[in-house]
């Protein structure tokens, strides 16, 4: 049975995501050491969260993908989030309350009116935000609802969340090898550094343009080198064994100073995307005769 990685401890959402991709799942205390184990071989796949709908990317993900040895995403998994607030049974006050940045975020609203002049925490997943609040180290933790299950700790609250409908999309990585087959609802993922120069970002969106490509994603992250040196990651519906992403990234291959490949997958919403993909054949087709001297 292959072995998942999971951005963990038992009990966080990116654990409910890694279930569904149906392997042995083996917690890890970072997103950083969930793909590490990959890069080494410990474990063939990795889960990890890449964004969310209210607070966005996942920069701890986006930063893990482009440090050492490539790694590509070969499925997705698209979960609704709610959240539930968890206590030490018998808690009468909450002075503190933990949780992941992003889970904070998504219910600062909530902590202002029901929990006003309490200290928010940072901590380094959902899940270890309850495990401290068992340890006595916090009063409250924001968790998955399933977090009740693994931790000695009771319902304060659940259903919280500041807007309604939040949900995170979760992506499978293993080391290069064969490509997911296309089918037709896919998506590609590349993330590009550009060289310094006026207009680059729009030549490589009019790229997409162009072909009819569908960006679904866009976010940029700091070299970590030269201040206003950026890394654009890009996503796009369709799948690099079509000529026209193929062509595509072979044209953003021409504009970038990097460029790294991070997958072609399913979409996890199997939305069929409108391809083009006789007219590129047909288009290809003409060519190749125009060059043997067969057509004019
Ligand atoms: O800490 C967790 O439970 C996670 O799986 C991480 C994470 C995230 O990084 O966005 C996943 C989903 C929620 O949006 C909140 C936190």
């Amino acid at each position: 049975m292959p072995r998942i990685a999971y951005f963990g401890p038992q009990g966080t959402f990116t654990e409910q995501a890694a279930v569904r991709f149906g392997a042995d799942l083996v917690p890890v205390e970072t997103i950083q050491l969930a793909i590490a184990s990959v890069r080494k071989g410990e474990t063939e796949f990795a889960c990890v969260p890449i964004e969310n709908s209210v607070e966005g990317a996942v920069p701890a993900t986006l930063d893990a993908l482009v440090r050492d040895e490539p790694v590509v995403a070969v499925a997705e998994t698209v979960l609704d989030v709610r959240f539930s607030v968890l206590v030490r049974p018998g808690t009468t006050e909450i002075r503190t309350i933990a949780s992941h940045p992003h889970a904070l975020a998504q219910v600062r609203e909530w902590i202002a009116a029901e929990l006003p002049g309490v200290t928010s925490i940072a901590t380094s997943s959902t899940a270890a935000a309850a495990a401290a609040v068992e340890r006595g180290e916090f009063d409250a933790a924001v968790t998955a609802p399933v977090a009740v299950n693994h931790y000695a700790l009771q319902e304060y609250a659940t259903d919280v969340l500041d807007v309604a409908d939040a949900r995170t999309r979760f992506l499978l990585f293993r080391q290069p090898g064969a490509l997911p087959e296309p089918t037709g609802a896919d998506r590609t993922s590349v993330v590009v550094t550009t060289p310094d120069r006026m207009g680059v970002l729009s030549e490589l969106l009019t790229e997409l343009a162009l072909r009819g490509i569908n960006l679904t994603g866009l976010e940029s992250r700091p070299t970590k080198g030269k201040l206003g040196e950026y890394r654009f990651y890009i996503d796009v519906e369709g799948h690099i064994a079509e000529p026209r992403i193929g062509d595509a990234l072979a044209a953003l291959h021409r504009h970038s100073r990097e460029i790294r490949f991070l997958g072609s997958f399913p979409k996890a919403d199997q939305r069929p995307v409108e391809a083009h993909n006789d007219e590129f054949a047909a288009a290809a087709t003409w060519v190749d005769a125009v060059r043997k001297g067969e057509r004019g």
